[in-house]
């Protein structure tokens, strides 16, 4: 379900204080249902303070933020939401299937539902790839491996919003490819909404439509061709570093 003007999150003035620093800034943007939007911007900018704030584990988020045609936080949310997160959620003592079978369990409960879950689990590991690994310890995984375990877990009650907190990180480029298409095809097929962060500029070009952030605020969003040609450059790094210079260049002036 989505918001009556029909998108799958809407934020108006949203703004998240952490400590003593306002970390975002009155965010006014929306993101597109059964889209792949990707939250760009340079570390530090936010990225994962906004996808907190979206999933609802923020605190000290002031203005409005609708997610799924729902005040974001609410209980109703949190089986329709699948977050990533940077640092893998994963058990190191289970194999890749018991750890699967270990969350999957506490989805959807109960000795009638194991042939489901069995085959719920078998489809996630194949998704992500780990199908030769599934009776692997998490604990002798590498780093990429068990990134791509927490996108299992995630994927395992079909979400229709799916928030991945830099999910390419360390990855090799036929696994981040593989990936890419993974996430193309949970848009295309089942109509999830993706909304992913990365600081790798390349990536943007992957992506349907972008939020592009530097130091708490939203620099511009529109779709790669759009941002392209709005900034008249040939890649979207080029156009954000041309947001950059005139984000600068204003505030100069306006000294
Ligand atoms: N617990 C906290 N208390 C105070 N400030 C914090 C806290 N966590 C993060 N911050 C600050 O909030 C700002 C935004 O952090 P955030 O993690 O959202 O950025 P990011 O864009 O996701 O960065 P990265 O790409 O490095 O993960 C940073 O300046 C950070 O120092």
């Amino acid at each position: 379900m989505m918001n009556s003007s029909g998108v799958a999150i809407e934020a108006r003035g949203l703004t998240v204080v952490r400590g003593d620093r306002t970390v975002l800034r009155g965010l006014d943007f929306t993101v597109e249902p059964g889209r792949i939007t990707g939250l760009l911007g340079p570390s530090g900018c936010g990225k994962t303070t906004l996808m907190r704030a979206v999933v609802g584990t923020q605190a000290k988020v002031t203005g409005t933020l609708d997610v799924l045609g729902t005040p974001a936080g609410h209980p109703t949310l949190r089986p329709r939401i699948g977050y990533v997160t940077q640092a893998p959620s994963v058990y190191t003592d289970l194999s890749v299937r018991q750890n699967l079978d270990y969350f999957a369990a506490i989805l959807q409960p109960g000795r009638s539902h194991r042939d489901a879950r069995r085959a719920t689990v078998a489809r996630a590991i194949a998704d992500v790839d780990l199908t030769s690994h599934a009776d692997a310890l998490a604990g002798t995984l590498s780093g990429g491996q068990l990134t791509r375990v927490s996108l299992a877990a995630a994927l395992l009650g079909t979400p229709e919003l799916l928030i991945l907190d830099e999910p390419t990180v360390g990855l090799d480029p036929v696994l981040r490819r593989d990936l890419w298409n993974l996430f193309h095809s949970l848009a295309a097929d089942h109509g999830t909404t993706l909304l992913v962060s990365s600081h790798v500029m390349d990536e943007a070009e992957r992506c349907h439509r972008l939020l592009l952030m530097r130091e708490g605020e939203i620099l511009a969003d529109g779709t790669p061709e759009a941002l392209r040609t709005d900034a008249r450059t040939a890649t979207v790094e080029e156009a954000f570093l041309h947001l950059v210079d005139e984000a600068a260049t204003r505030q100069e002036n306006a000294r």
